[in-house]
């Protein structure tokens, strides 16, 4: 599914009444089976960018096509938030194929679609599990799981790793990368790790704040996998050193701003 944003602008009211520009003139696209990562300082807007391209908040100005329309209600997208919300009250197959029984999938279809997902994200044998047993990294995983289920055009995903330990986001980072070589989906990916977007990303949007606009994209010309490998870790670091350069002055006025 190829995404078109074009000209988007979000302005918001704060507490004391003040305009807020959080994203002005933002153009780019989300080619079909491109996996672009948005990064930048705190309070640059990439969680409000990803909600007006999720359909969860309108832009004050400009528009999102997907394949070429303009407000198109037809795709359908995966979400996948930081804090995933998995029913409680549900077990991890029946969270996975909540949003097929919602399309009114027949059983026999929600019964292999969700024992596909949830073999793909590694979660076999823990079908009956409730959320509250698992693990931060295992209720990720539920909820790639859900996102993935309904086959969705676009996947959408913020900050999905950041509440997770070092060690278990890396392992994540891996598996997400062998899943997307698998479904190929298009996704919008959210992050202020640079290491990450480097890792995952296809192009990197980088955004400065105040207003937040697109300072730079940048293409990672490198193997999708196998990036932390010894022999690409010149060229990872360069890229990453760029961004860090791009994002280093705004980082440090978000730090004094709070
Ligand atoms: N509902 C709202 N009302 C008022 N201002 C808002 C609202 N949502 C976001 N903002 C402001 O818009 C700007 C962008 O916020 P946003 O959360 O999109 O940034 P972000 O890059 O995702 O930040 P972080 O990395 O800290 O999550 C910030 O200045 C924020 O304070």
């Amino acid at each position: 599914m190829r995404v078109v944003i074009e000209n988007v602008e979000k302005k918001f009211i704060d507490s004391k009444k003040k305009e807020v520009i959080a994203l002005q003139n933002i153009n780019f696209a989300i080619e079909k089976q491109e996996f672009v990562v948005l990064v930048g300082p705190s309070g640059c807007g990439k969680s409000t960018l990803l909600n007006i391209v999720g359909g969860l908040l309108s832009p004050s100005s400009g528009s999102v096509y997907f394949e070429g329309i303009e407000n198109n209600k037809e795709p359908s997208l995966g979400i996948v938030f930081q804090e995933i919300a998995l029913l409680p009250w549900r077990t991890v197959y029946e969270n996975v194929i909540y949003g097929l029984e919602e399309r009114g999938v027949s059983k026999k279809e929600q019964q292999e679609k969700g024992r596909h997902y949830i073999d793909m994200v590694g979660l076999t044998g823990f079908e009956s599990a409730y959320p509250k047993q698992l693990s931060g990294g295992m209720k990720q995983r539920a909820g790639i799981a859900r996102a993935l289920a309904i086959e969705p055009d676009l996947l959408l995903m913020d900050e999905p790793f950041s509440a997770l330990d070092a060690q278990t986001r890396t392992l994540m980072q891996e598996e997400l990368l062998t899943i997307w070589n698998r479904t190929k989906l298009s996704t919008l990916y959210v992050t202020h790790n640079i290491q990450e977007a480097v890792y995952l990303a296809d192009r990197v949007v980088v955004l400065s704040r105040h207003p937040g606009r697109i300072k730079e994209i940048i293409h990672i010309d490198l193997p999708k996998m196998g990036r932390d490998q010894e022999q690409h870790r010149n060229r990872f670091e360069h890229y990453a050193d760029q961004i860090w350069q791009l994002i280093r002055h705004d980082a440090q006025e978000a730090l004094k701003e709070g």
